[in-house]
């Protein structure tokens, strides 16, 4: 990318093939469609148009509701059980990526995707098959659908309680087999039991109710969850240790990550309470299967209903899968008519708002900013990526920027200024000029990190009403030399300053210098020995060339003093107007930077 690019980019929407109409902007999506379950809660981030419509890749069966929502927005390519590399060539010519659990999202595939791929939808809960740290590296946004197949996922968890309590699949095929066993398969009584839920979310908190609803005693363990909020519901939150070795029956829902890996081992299993039952509607990865089979052969667990595996499908012979006081399912948890239709709908509109340049409240790997400090924020986001933008040109060189302080001055508490997304435009503002790298709300730390660039941010406390977010933010770069000598400020850093007028983004500081200019078009700086004519000089030598100019202010230390003239121009002036500007008697620096 040139630098001092004056292209207007976007967060999170603009494909590097597409043309780019405008980047602003825009209220919430309402998306009609068929009743939803639920009503999403949507937060708005910068949008902008593209020209033709996206292309989203669907690799996995997904409701008709939601292919019907993507088909009026996007072309639609629903293409299951892809290969890896099958999937690696087709994500080149995609915008979008919508899986389900079956297929493994790996950082072959954003690699392959070469930047063009904005959104990875995940129709469903678990993001362990998605490689988050590659999506945000890549700038990739993904997001989930985690409320619409909470009652599915829960009421299999039940079922598999129950049909395993009472042996229903393995009678089942008794009776199937010709064989009539009444006394083989007695089961046992759930109420009365002590059932401990391993993961006390979404779907372990259902599967707490309908089990207080059995008549069970339920207790929970989850070393994040709210006690009162257990109480609430009568279950109480214990240990680790002590829900696995008081309970009659588990059952797992925790999320698949390193640190609930195989967490239930031979270990886990020796402190159990023997003849315990467990029930797996969470992640296979989550039990050391091997192990599993040693307890269950060994009777400290009698029973295992499983719906999740380590590999899906899992292989034939597997011991686990075969073994007779095993009852398995094909990942059915979200299975069911409803949850597939809400999982569907509930993606969609995700994926569509995060390709319009929005940030669904569902994203697993970016800040969710609510829509209100979005709303309110929005003219500050352009000034901080100006800022940003101004200040890089501003270096010599350009490239060793390593240390850059933000601050915001406002009347308003810390609490109450949410400033991340103002930092991924000033780092955007800073980075996109000097490199080949797209940066958005969902990579700015990742790359500025990566770069080696330390932003810290203050906050100025100002007197005075709250009502309005910032007064002016101020960057500043340290340890570099200017290529504008008069934007170095008292303390030795390159120092711009800018402030919100009447909704717009404006320049008010350069070094120690007051200037005024509205950032837009480009701008040129002069530092000049302040005396009469100059600035009619100045200007007419850019009329004359057909340059517009739109703005211009002078900002003097003292009458008769050293001034920096600010001048917003339309169009960029030729190198020769440039030089001749620079050769205007009294002018003693300037610097043409675009915006
Ligand atoms: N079988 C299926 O088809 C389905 C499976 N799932 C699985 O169920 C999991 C849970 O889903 P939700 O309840 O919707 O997610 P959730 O995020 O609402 O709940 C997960 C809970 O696990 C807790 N947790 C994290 N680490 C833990 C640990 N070491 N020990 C105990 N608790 C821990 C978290 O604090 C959180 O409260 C998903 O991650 C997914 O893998 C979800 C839906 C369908
Ligand atoms: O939502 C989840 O986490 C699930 O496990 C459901 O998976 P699925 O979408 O049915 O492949």
């Amino acid at each position: 990318m040139a630098a001092a690019s004056s292209t207007k980019k976007l967060m999170l929407a603009a494909s590097p093939n597409k043309p780019r109409l405008s980047s602003k902007l825009v209220p919430p999506a309402t998306i009609r469609g068929p009743p939803r379950r639920r009503k999403t809660k949507r937060f708005a981030v910068l949008a902008t148009f593209i020209t033709s419509k996206p292309t989203v890749l669907v690799a996995e069966k997904l409701g008709e509701a939601g292919l019907d929502l993507l088909k009026n927005f996007a072309n639609v390519d629903c293409s299951y059980n892809l290969s890896p590399e099958e999937l690696c060539t087709k994500i080149s010519l995609c915008d979008a990526l919508i899986v389900r659990s079956g297929t493994k999202v790996t950082r072959e595939v954003f690699e392959s995707s070469a930047g063009r791929l904005k959104v990875v939808g995940r129709a469903g809960v678990g993001i362990d098959n998605v490689d988050l740290s590659a999506a945000t590296e890549h700038g990739c946004l993904v997001v989930n659908a985690p409320t619409a197949n909470t009652i599915a996922a829960a009421e299999h968890g039940i079922a598999l309680l129950t049909a395993m309590a009472r042996k229903i699949a393995q009678a089942d095929a008794s009776v199937k087999a010709g064989k009539w066993q009444r006394n083989k398969y007695v089961g046992v009584s759930l109420v009365g039991k002590t059932l401990a839920v391993m993961g006390f979310g979404k779907v372990g908190t259902e599967v707490a109710r309908r089990a207080k609803g059995l008549g069970m005693n339920v207790i929970a363990h989850d070393p994040y969850a709210q006690a009162d909020r257990a109480r609430a519901i009568g279950v109480e939150l214990v240990s680790f240790e002590e829900a696995i070795s008081t309970a009659d029956f588990i059952s797992l829902h925790m999320p698949l990550t390193p640190a609930t890996s195989k967490m239930f081992n031979d270990e886990a299993f020796f402190k159990m309470k023997k003849g315990v039952r467990i029930v797996n509607v969470a992640r296979g990865g989550v039990v050391d299967e091997e192990a599993l089979v040693r307890a269950l052969d060994s009777g400290i667990i009698s029973q295992a209903a499983l719906d999740v595996f380590t590999e899906e499908p899992p292989a034939k012979d597997s011991k686990l899968v075969l073994h007779e006081n095993v009852t398995v399912t094909p990942h059915l948890g979200a299975s069911t008519t409803e949850a597939q239709e809400g999982v569907a709908i509930e993606i969609a509109e995700a994926v569509i708002g995060a390709l319009k340049g929005e940030l669904a409240a569902t994203a697993v790997n970016a800040p969710m900013v609510p829509a209100e400090v979005i709303s309110e924020l929005a003219p500050f986001v352009t000034l901080a990526e100006k800022l940003g933008g101004l200040a890089v040109q501003l270096v010599a060189g350009g490239s060793g920027v390593k240390s850059v302080k933000v601050s915001y001055a406002s009347a308003r508490g810390p609490d109450d200024l949410d400033t991340r997304l103002l930092r991924a435009m000033i780092t955007k503002g800073i980075i996109e000029p000097i490199s080949s790298v797209f940066v958005n709300l969902v990579n700015a730390d990742f790359i500025a990190k990566q770069r080696g660039l330390r932003i810290t941010e203050e906050r100025i406390v100002l007197d005075g009403s709250p009502e309005n977010p910032l007064e002016f933010i101020q960057v500043q770069i340290a340890n570099v030399e200017s290529k504008f000598g008069s934007a170095i400020s008292d303390i030795g850093d390159i120092r711009v300053e800018g402030r919100v007028k009447d909704g717009k983004p404006h320049l008010t500081k350069v070094g120690s210098f007051g200037v005024d200019v509205s950032l837009e078009g480009s701008i040129i700086l002069c530092r000049q020995v302040d005396q009469p004519g100059i600035i009619g000089k100045v200007g007419s030598l850019l009329g004359d060339n057909n340059v517009n100019v739109n703005f211009m202010s002078v900002g003097r230390i003292a009458p008769q003093k050293q001034a920096v003239m600010t001048i917003g121009v339309d169009e960029e002036p030729s190198r020769e107007v440039l030089k001749k500007i620079g050769e205007t008697p009294a002018i003693e620096e300037f610097v043409f930077l675009k915006l």
